[in-house]
């Protein structure tokens, strides 16, 4: 599908004389003061068909009015933001730089609403099973470190896409963490960071997640080779890298020839963009710090969000209507 500017759009032409003669003198006092509705108007409530969640959506208090917000989903109508969210849905390789699909939307359909027919897409389900087993072991104190001893430490490995989402996710989730599991993430490659981490960290009870969708990055990489130097100068044989070592990634060859072992990677796939991985093995991290059951609640609430945008009309979708009022 090809693509066309927002400014080519005779809607945007409408949205710059609509802020020229008022938008820009909109006033929030005068505009609450004069329409005793304002708040109820601009505001929805979505709540959640499955569990007791609601989320209010609060955009009352941008510098907008009804022709402004009807000019705004013009502008959607005509960049036909419907028929790129049903490409999105559909597969179609709407990422058009690297002629790829986008299909974050896949990793968190466990119900099967959406049909995707995409090669990996089937795969999705044994790789969360795969993280639940792993993550269960790890928590419970099933998965031993080469002396014997639970792992105490988790040290994520990462960068941009890797880093920040399972970062974001895990503070924010704080609450239902497990507490005796300390939880590190590496993404600077100035080695203060992970000279710093690994004082704190025990060779024999800590866990390395390498954890990079192309396994070639080379901030991560090096930060990985120092991990794995640290640790063998304590293990000294390289067959207890197994026990301490597992990678994410959709280079599974990199993977192996870093000395990862099959049976600790986790995989996923070209279509899973790097700001949207942390539905992914990326979220290996978040499985093991909030457990794997808070992990495919994580799923679910995003997959409800996802047939919402999917499926509610423009003048009602919440991530429409914020990127909207963000363009404005
Ligand atoms: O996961 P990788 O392949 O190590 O990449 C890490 C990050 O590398 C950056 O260069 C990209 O801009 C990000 O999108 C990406 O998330």
């Amino acid at each position: 599908m090809a693509h066309k500017l927002a400014s080519s759009h005779p809607a945007w032409n409408k949205l710059e004389q609509l802020y020229e003669s008022k938008g820009k003198q909109i006033n929030l006092t005068k505009a609450f003061n004069e329409d005793k509705k304002r708040f109820s108007t601009y505001s929805q409530l979505w709540k959640s068909e499955k569990t007791d969640a609601t989320i209010l959506l609060d955009y009352s208090k941008n510098l907008i009015d009804a022709e402004v917000l009807e000019a705004l989903v013009q502008l959607a109508k005509e960049a036909k933001v419907q028929e790129q969210v049903d490409a999105m849905f559909s597969g179609e390789h709407i990422n058009t730089s690297e002629d790829r699909s986008v299909l974050h939307v896949a990793l968190r359909d466990l119900p099967g609403d959406f049909s995707i027919n995409e090669p990996g897409v089937e795969e999705v389900k044994p790789e969360l099973e795969h993280m639940k087993s792993f993550s269960e072991a790890v928590r419970s104190g099933a998965w031993k470190g080469y002396t014997g001893k639970p792992i105490k430490s988790i040290v994520n490995i990462g960068i941009g896409g890797s880093d920040l989402g399972p970062v974001m996710v895990t503070e924010a989730l704080k609450p239902y963490a497990k507490r005796d599991l300390d939880a590190h993430f590496v993404s600077n490659i100035d080695g203060t960071h992970m000279a710093e981490t690994l004082k704190v960290c025990d060779p024999e009870t800590t866990l390395f997640i390498v954890a990079s969708k192309t396994f070639t990055t080379q901030e991560t990489i090096t930060n990985a080779t120092t991990a794995r130097d640290w640790f063998l100068e304590n293990a000294k044989d390289k067959a207890h890298v197994a026990k301490h070592f597992v990678a994410l990634s959709t280079n599974v060859k990199a993977a192996t020839d870093f000395g990862i072992a099959k049976e600790n990677m986790f995989k996923f796939w070209d279509w899973v963009g790097g700001r949207y991985s942390l539905w992914s093995a990326i979220g290996l991290s978040i499985a093991l710090v909030i457990g794997f059951d808070n992990f495919e609640q994580l799923l679910h609430g995003a997959h409800e969000m996802d047939l919402h945008y999917k499926n509610a009309k423009l003048e009602e979708n919440i991530p429409v209507l914020l990127a909207l009022i963000g363009i404005w």
